[in-house]
C-alpha cells in the first residue's frame, strides 16, 4: 500500500486516507507490543529464566546418543585437567630433591600421556558438543517456523513479521552458540570446580577449611558487579535491536521516506537511536571494566593467601613443597573455574531469554476454534456466499464493530461489487469469509454450511484470493504464478497465463517463464505484477473469488490488459470484489455500498447514482477523472 501512495503523483483522498489507517493500525501494533513488553519485564526471577532452558534441553535430548559422547568427552578432558596438576608432584617432591633421580623423566611421561587424553578429548567434545547445538537450533527453527506459519493474523499484527524472523534467526543463533559453547564451558568448569575443591580437601583439609571462609568475601562483591554488567547488557542489546528495527522500517519504507522528504528526520531518528545505544554501551564497558579489575584483584590476593598460608604449612612440615604446588594448582584452577562458570551464567540467561521468545512461538495458538469432527463443503462447491447478520470487531479494537448487523447475499456466479468509504469494512468483509477471523454473532455461509463448522484449509481451498498488493516471491515467473496451484503442470500455468492477459510480456523478459523475480531479479511494472496475481487465482480455479483491486493508477494500456485479464477469471466464479475502477463496478452484477460496517445502498451503478447519494459522492472521488466527468452525466455512462 505505501508503495502505490508514493507511486500515485498526487496524493489523493483516497490514498491520505489510506496512510491514516496505515498510520493507526501501526500505532495500535506499537501499543500492543509495549502491553506485551512490559508484562515481560514482570521481574521474574532469573533462576525461573533459566528454566526456560528446558525447551532445549528437550530437544537436546533426542539426540542422546550425541548428548553421551559429549558427556563423556568433558567428563574425561575435566579428568585429566585434574590429573595433569597432581602429575607434577612428584617432580617437585622427588625429582628436585635429587632422591629418585628417574622420577622427573616417570613424571613428564605421565603427563605427556595426559595431555595427549586431553586434547584428544577437547577435540571430541567440541566436535559433539557443536554438531548437537546445530541440531537443536535446526529443529528449533524448524518447529517454530512450522506454528507461525499457520497462525492467525492478528498474531502478526501484535508481533512483527520482522521480530519474528529475528526470533527464528537471531534468537535461534544465541541458543546455538550457547549450547556449543557456553554450556560446555558451564559444565566443564563445574566439574573442574568441585573436582580442584575435592582435591584440595584430600590433600589438606585445614588449610582447605579456612578457605572456605574466605570465599563468600571474594564471590559476593564478582556476583553483585556481574549481575550489574549483565542488567546493562541486556539493555544495551535493547538499544541495538531498537537501532536495528528502525533501519528495517525505514528503509524497507525508502519510497514513502523520500516521497514525503523525511529523510532528515529519519536521520535524526536513527541518530537519536544510534547515540542512545552508544551511551548504554559507554555504561555497560565502565562497569565491565570495573569489575575485571575487582575480580583480578580478589583472585590475586586469594591466591596470594593461600600461598602464604601453604608456606606456613611447609615450614611447620604438614605438606611436602610438591603438596602445596598441587594445592595452589588446584585453588587456580578452582578458582578460574568459578570464574568461568560466573562468566557464562550472563551466556546462559540470553539463551534463556531466546529460548523464552522462541518458546512463545511455539507455544503461539492460533485464536480460531477448530471443530474436532468438521463438516465437509460440498463437491463441487457451486459457490453460494451468504452473510447473515454479522456483527464483528476486532479482537484488538473489542468496543468498535467493523461490521454491524450485515447481511450479504452472492449467488453462484454472481459478481458482487463492495464500495464504500475507507474504513467502511469492505476488506473485513474479505477477511471474514476467508475465516481468519470468526464474527462474534451471525454466520458466514458456503453453500449453506458454516464456515465456522470447516476446516479452515478445506475452506480456504475452494477460494482464490486477488489481492490489493501483489506479492511476488524470490523465484521464477513460473513458479510464482504455480504458487496458486503447486501441483500445475507447465502447460496449464502458460494457459493461466494467457488467459491472465500475461503471456505476451512474459515472453518478453529475458528468460520468459524462468525469468527470476523477487528483490534481486526483474522489476514488473505494477499492471505486470496485477496481472501475474490473475494468472496464480486463475490456476488455483477456485468456485469463489476474493479480488481487492489495486488502488494504484496504470496507464490506459495497463488498465485495459488487466481488466480483460479480470474479466476471465471473473468468469463462473462467484466474485466478492473491493472496486476502485470504474470498468470493474460497472461489471459487477450488483453494487452493494457500506458505510459504517453495515449495507446501506445495494443495486447497479444507474439505480444507485440515483438513489444512494453516498454511492454518488464516492463515484466521484474515487473513480478515474473522465469518469466522473462522465458522472456527471450518468446517461453517457450508461
Ligand atoms: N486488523 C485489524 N485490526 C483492528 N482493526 C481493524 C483491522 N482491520 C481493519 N480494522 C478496522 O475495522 C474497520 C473496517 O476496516 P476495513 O479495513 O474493513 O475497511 P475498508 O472499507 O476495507 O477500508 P479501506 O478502503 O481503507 O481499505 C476500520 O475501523 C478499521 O480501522
Amino acid at each position: 500500500m505505501a508503495f502505490q501512495i508514493a507511486r500515485l503523483s498526487g496524493y489523493s483522498s483516497a490514498a491520505i486516507a489510506a496512510g491514516i489507517k496505515h498510520v493507526r493500525k501501526r500505532l495500535a501494533i506499537d501499543l500492543a507490543r509495549e502491553r506485551k513488553d512490559s508484562t515481560d519485564k514482570t521481574g521474574r526471577s532469573n533462576l525461573s529464566k533459566l528454566k526456560r532452558l528446558r525447551l532445549v534441553a528437550g530437544y537436546a535430548l533426542r539426540y542422546k546418543g550425541l548428548g553421551f559422547a559429549s558427556l563423556l568427552a568433558l567428563g574425561v578432558a575435566a579428568a585429566a585437567n585434574l590429573a595433569a596438576i597432581g602429575a607434577l608432584q612428584p617432580v617437585i617432591d622427588k625429582g628436585f630433591g635429587g632422591e629418585d633421580p628417574d622420577a622427573i623423566n616417570r613424571a613428564f611421561a605421565i603427563l605427556f600421556g595426559i595431555v595427549t587424553v586431553l586434547a584428544i578429548a577437547a577435540a571430541c567434545r567440541a566436535y559433539f558438543v557443536t554438531l548437537l547445538g546445530e541440531r537443536v537450533v535446526a529443529d528449533l527453527r524448524r518447529a517454530a517456523h512450522a506454528r507461525v506459519v499457520s497462525l492467525h493474523p492478528s498474531f502478526f499484527e501484535e508481533n512483527r513479521p520482522s521480530e519474528i524472523a529475528s526470533r527464528l534467526t537471531a534468537d535461534a543463533g544465541v541458543i546455538q552458540q550457547v549450547v556449543s559453547t557456553s554450556v560446555s564451558i558451564a559444565l566443564r568448569n563445574t566439574a573442574l570446580f568441585i573436582g580442584g575443591l575435592s582435591m584440595m580437601v584430600i590433600y589438606n583439609p585445614g588449610l582447605m577449611a579456612i578457605i572456605t571462609v574466605a570465599i563468600p568475601v571474594i564471590i559476593a562483591p564478582i556476583v553483585y558487579l556481574g549481575r550489574k554488567v549483565r542488567a546493562l547488557s541486556r539493555s544495551s542489546q535493547d538499544r541495538i535491536a531498537d537501532v536495528a528495527s528502525m533501519a528495517t522500517e525505514s528503509l524497507g519504507a525508502i519510497e514513502v521516506v523520500q516521497a514525503f522528504t523525511r529523510e532528515e528526520a529519519e536521520k535524526e531518528r536513527f541518530g537519536s537511536a544510534v547515540e542512545a545505544a552508544y551511551s548504554t554501551a559507554q555504561r555497560r564497558i565502565r562497569a565491565r571494566s570495573t569489575m575485571a579489575g575487582v575480580v583480578v584483584f580478589l583472585i590475586s590476593s586469594a591466591i596470594t593467601f593461600i600461598l602464604w598460608q601453604g608456606a606456613q604449612e611447609v615450614v611447620a612440615g604438614r605438606m611436602t613443597g610438591g603438596e602445596m604446588a598441587a594445592f595452589v594448582g588446584y585453588a587456580v584452577m578452582a578458582a578460574a573455574a568459578a570464574g568461568a562458570v560466573v562468566e557464562v551464567y550472563g551466556d546462559l540467561q540470553r539463551a534463556a531469554g531466546a529460548a523464552g521468545r522462541l518458546g512463545e512461538l511455539l507455544d503461539a495458538r492460533t485464536d480460531l476454534v477448530v471443530r474436532a469432527d468438521p463438516l465437509s463443503l460440498p463437491q463441487p462447491l457451486e459457490g453460494r456466499v451468504s452473510f447473515q447478520q454479522i456483527s464483528f470487531s476486532y479482537p484488538s479494537k473489542p468496543g468498535i464493530a467493523a461490521l454491524k448487523d450485515f447481511t450479504l447475499e452472492a449467488a453462484p456466479g454472481e459478481s458482487v461489487a463492495l464500495v464504500g468509504p475507507s474504513g467502511a469494512g469492505k476488506s473485513t468483509v474479505l477477511q471474514l469469509l476467508l475465516r481468519f477471523f470468526d464474527p462474534q454473532s451471525g454466520a458466514v455461509l458456503l453453500d449453506g454450511v458454516n464456515i465456522r463448522d470447516v476446516e479452515p484449509v478445506d475452506l480456504r481451498n475452494q477460494l482464490a484470493i486477488v489481492p490489493q498488493e501483489t506479492v511476488i516471491f524470490a523465484d521464477t515467473v513460473r513458479e510464482n504464478i504455480r504458487y496458486g496451484r503447486p501441483d500445475a503442470g507447465d502447460d496449464e500455468v502458460e494457459a493461466a497465463a494467457r488467459a491472465a492477459v500475461a503471456h505476451d510480456f512474459i515472453m518478453e523478459l529475458p528468460e520468459g517463464y524462468e525469468a527470476w523475480l523477487g528483490e534481486r531479479g526483474v522489476r514488473l511494472s505494477g499492471g505486470q505484477r496485477q496481472r501475474l496475481a490473475i494468472a496464480r487465482a486463475i490456476l488455483r480455479d477456485a468456485p469463489v473469488l476474493l479480488l481487492d483491486e489495486a488502488t494504484s493508477a496504470l496507464d490506459a494500456q495497463a488498465e485495459q490488459s488487466v481488466q480483460r485479464a479480470l474479466e476471465h477469471l471473473m468468469e463462473g466464479r462467484t466474485t466478492i470484489l473491493i472496486a476502485h475502477r470504474l470498468a470493474t463496478v460497472l461489471k459487477a452484477d450488483r453494487i452493494v455500498v457500506l458505510e459504517d460496517g453495515h449495507v446501506v445502498a445495494s443495486g447497479r451503478h444507474e439505480d444507485l447514482l440515483q438513489k444512494s447519494p453516498l454511492y454518488a459522492r464516492l463515484a466521484q472521488l474515487q473513480f478515474d477523472v473522465d469518469a466522473a466527468q462522465d458522472l456527471a452525466r450518468p446517461t453517457a455512462v450508461l
